[in-house]
């Protein structure tokens, strides 16, 4: 989410005492997200960045904490999530928890703006994200994995709509081909699993910081390169050969995609297609909240990217990537 809960003034006195965290100035709401409940808060002590979730459970969390304590130590660029007074990472609050991070700085890219520089600097931090990450010790499967996008198509097929269980049905396709193409034989590992535009912060043309780390789990690192490849390097209907290019130069600075990886790379394109466009549809589309709570995201531009790959197959995505 957005804005799902508002924190009431007794809860709010409980989170900056048990954060320590001095008088509070000023709480606004952060309609960007989708499943949570985001507020900016200064305080005495500082900026900080509240998520209030009613999602992700206690496992979810410490899963989430102990990647990004890595990460700080290794000096990735990711957000410092602030303990409690006690060392807890989350707080129960208000009918679910809440998570609090330093304010970053930095600002997110728009898509015009994007250079093939920016996706290489990009590449490079990805591939760091996974040599990095590649010893944590923490177990989160993919919580949004086939088996459950498929769910969520199923549902979407009873959808009153007639345009949207025609969609679903032809998702349902889609996701059948991407899973014949994902081989299951490439390198696994933690993926950040969502870095899209707005999960990124730029300080000039290098990366600030990565965030938005909630999704994160053990998956095909392939999975992750794909991921981001749809997010940043597709606009007006195309992807954008100078951006993927830039991408995978940068990542593979870091580590070279296996010949098994090249090979999955469209069916993880087209998973991930699938799988954005299902939970825009859920997540967006489908919710009641105004565009003041919930800043909209079209799943229509991931239909059109799951489209583009069905047209192209695997041949003509590693064409245009050159892998
Ligand atoms: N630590 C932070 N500092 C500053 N801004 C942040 C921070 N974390 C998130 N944001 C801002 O809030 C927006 C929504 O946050 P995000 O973590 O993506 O929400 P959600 O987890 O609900 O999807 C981001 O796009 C970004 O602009
Ligand atoms: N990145 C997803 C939605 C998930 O929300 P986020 O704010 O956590 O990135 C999308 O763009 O569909």
């Amino acid at each position: 989410m957005a804005l799902y809960t508002q924190l009431d003034a007794a809860a709010l006195q409980r989170l900056v005492d048990a954060y320590a965290l001095g008088t509070v100035r000023e709480l606004t709401g952060i309609p960007q997200g989708s499943i949570n409940s985001n507020f900016r808060l200064v305080t005495s002590a500082g900026r900080y960045f509240v998520r209030h979730t009613t999602v992700r459970s206690a496992d979810d969390l410490n899963f989430e904490a102990g990647l990004l304590a890595l990460l700080n130590a290794s000096h990735f660029p990711s957000p410092r999530l602030v303990s409690t007074r006690d060392g807890s990472p989350f707080l129960e609050l208000q009918g679910g928890r809440v998570v609090v991070f330093a304010w970053l700085e930095g600002e997110e890219l728009t898509r015009e703006r994007l250079t093939p520089e920016h996706l290489e600097a990009l590449g490079v931090e990805l591939g760091k994200l996974h040599r990095v990450a590649a010893s944590y010790l923490g177990v989160r499967a993919n919580p949004y994995g086939p088996e459950v996008v498929r769910g969520w198509l199923k549902g979407l097929e009873q959808h009153p709509d007639a345009e949207l269980s025609a969609i679903a049905r032809e998702l349902h396709g889609h996701l059948a081909r991407a899973e014949s193409l994902c081989g299951g034989l490439e390198p696994r590992g933690v993926i950040h699993a969502d870095i899209f535009l707005d999960n990124v912060k730029w300080l000039g043309d290098r990366v600030s910081a990565i965030f938005d780390f909630e999704m994160a789990c053990q998956d095909a690192l392939t999975l992750d390169v794909a991921i981001t490849l749809n997010a940043w390097c597709f606009d007006s209907g195309r992807y954008r050969p100078e951006l993927c290019q830039g991408l995978l130069r940068g990542y593979q600075v870091q580590r070279t995609l296996l010949p098994a990886e090249r090979e999955s790379l469209f069916g993880h394109a087209l998973f991930g297609a699938v799988r954005y466009t299902a939970s825009r549809i859920r997540d967006f589309h489908l919710s009641g909240l105004p565009p003041d709570k919930l800043a909209p995201k079209d799943f229509r531009t991931y239909l059109a990217r799951a489209r583009a790959l069905h047209q192209m197959g695997p041949e003509g995505l590693r064409a245009l990537v050159g892998v």
